[in-house]
């Protein structure tokens, strides 16, 4: 019996010790693994930078993938043609309209303009009401509004900004009989465009059929289309190379990375890509960034090492497509806000990444962040608005014991975010490293 209880010791320490070598080595593995969350309102370019690691330190797209990819240009070129054909109307621009022709101005009683009923003028002010459900969007209200930075409750609500060409286009449009009534190839095109099936799927070798390619190539050249594309802040539409619509229609073409990183596809589950960086299992959660989307997070709140939080600074003179009436960057740093002080990330490494540089450039020569945000009243460069932004956000950190990287980045130039991800990887590496060893 003696001998028997001994052999029964023996092999319940054995046991015992085999479970403690599992935990350590589940312990050890654990601390290996760096879990990184990319966060972010919808189309700040969390998805993109998810590729770029794929490309950068993963195995990038194999040709079949690429292929893939095809489908979604597709898709985005369709999109991108219906989204502005749509603010034609929305936005009153006659097709073909010149918007470097002087303006006239005119008193004449007998304009057509001065002819228009009463009724008609509030209708095209308005909108008709089947153009208003057409803009119409569906979004599920934000559980909590704590916010408390007054500035941007002020700055939520885009300003209507007059301007006389806007006006003078929309007087044009009333001229030209509006929505039913134009005539010429714009007007034609749009139609055969509006009238394309969407829900279309891609296999190699083919394409949208020709006169699909043609109409939208025809969409685009109209010079009225070009100026609604100038005034893309005021509707939807997503920042892709939908343009080169003949080039990405060939049923030969071939995606290329770049391609790849400027398509849109919105992200509707949340996905976990492994990946090694510096020898070490980075394993990266993509979320959608959308309001309805975002119920989805909590889950995977726990054991966060660090948080990539995405915000696209160019979008500071645009509205949420959840939300018609909420500036999209207030919406960042109201998101900011209840992700950066979240009681479980108060020992997570924060990481900002101000996204869209080049087309926040862009926009800062013809608009004044001041338009939208008039409490600001710096000087109009791209040095001073962009420290004005980042300083906005990193006041929003409530942790005083935590601090904020913060970087402004370009998700779609291979080469400029190579060299951001390299020192954001490398203080995450470090940030982790001394978490483990009990320094912080
Ligand atoms: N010009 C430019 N375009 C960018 C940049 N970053 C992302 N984009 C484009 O912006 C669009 C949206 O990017 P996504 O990565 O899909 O955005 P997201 O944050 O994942 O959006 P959700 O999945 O809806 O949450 C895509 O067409 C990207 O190619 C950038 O720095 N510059
Ligand atoms: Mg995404």
């Amino acid at each position: 019996m003696g001998n028997c209880g001994s052999a029964e010791t023996a092999v319940a320490a054995a046991a015992s010790k085999e479970i403690d070598n599992q935990l350590k080595a589940e312990q050890k593995n654990s601390q290996q693994n760096i879990k990184l969350l990319l966060l972010g309102p919808g189309e700040t370019g969390k998805s993109t930078v998810l590729k770029q690691f794929k490309l950068i330190y993963g195995d990038g797209y194999s040709q079949h993938e690429k292929i893939a990819f095809r489908t979604t240009i597709l898709t985005n070129v369709m999109t991108c043609a219906l989204s502005l054909i749509n603010a034609m109307d929305m936005l009153k621009i006659p097709y073909n309209f010149d918007p470097n022709a002087p303006i006239p101005t005119t008193d004449d009683p007998d304009d057509e303009e001065n002819a228009l009923g009463e009724e008609d003028r509030i209708r095209d002010e308005r909108g008709s009401a089947e153009e208003v459900c057409e803009n119409e969007f569906e979004y599920e209200p934000e559980q909590s509004r704590k916010f408390s930075d007054r500035n941007a409750l002020i700055e939520s609500e885009i300003p209507k900004i007059e301007n006389p060409l806007a006006k003078y286009a929309a007087k044009m449009y009333r001229k030209s009989g509006g929505r039913n009534k134009q005539t010429g190839p714009g007007p034609t095109a749009s139609a055969i465009v509006k009238g394309f099936d969407m829900s279309f799927g891609i296999s190699p070798g083919e394409t949208l059929p020709d006169e699909i390619v043609n109409a939208v190539e025809v969409v685009w050249k109209d010079s009225g289309i070009q100026y609604c594309y100038a005034r893309a802040n005021e509707y939807q539409l997503v920042d892709c190379c939908a343009y080169r619509a003949k080039e990405v229609c060939h049923p030969e073409y071939n995606p290329t990375e770049q391609d790849i990183l400027n398509t849109r596809q919105m992200t509707t589950t949340v996905t976990e890509t492994k990946i090694l960086v510096e020898k070490k299992l980075f394993r990266i959660f993509d979320v959608g960034g959308q309001r309805g989307e975002r119920k989805k997070w909590a889950p995977y709140f726990d054991d966060v090492d660090a948080i990539i939080y995405l915000v696209a600074i160019s979008s500071y003179d645009q509205v949420c497509l959840e939300d018609s009436s909420t500036n999209r960057m207030v919406e960042s740093m109201n998101l900011f806000d209840s992700i950066c002080n979240h009681p479980l990330f108060k020992m997570t490494e924060m990481i900002v990444f101000m996204n869209k540089i080049d087309l926040f450039k862009e926009k800062l020569e013809k608009t004044p962040i001041s338009q939208y945000f008039p409490t600001y009243q710096g000087p109009n460069t791209y040095e001073a608005c962009s420290e004005y932004f980042a300083s906005r956000f990193i006041a929003l950190n409530l942790f005083p014991e935590k601090s904020i990287y913060l970087h402004f980045t370009w998700a779609t130039d291979t080469k400029q975010i190579k060299a951001v991800l390299a020192i954001v990887n490398h203080s995450i590496l470090r940030f982790v490293s001394a978490f483990d060893v009990g320094l912080m």
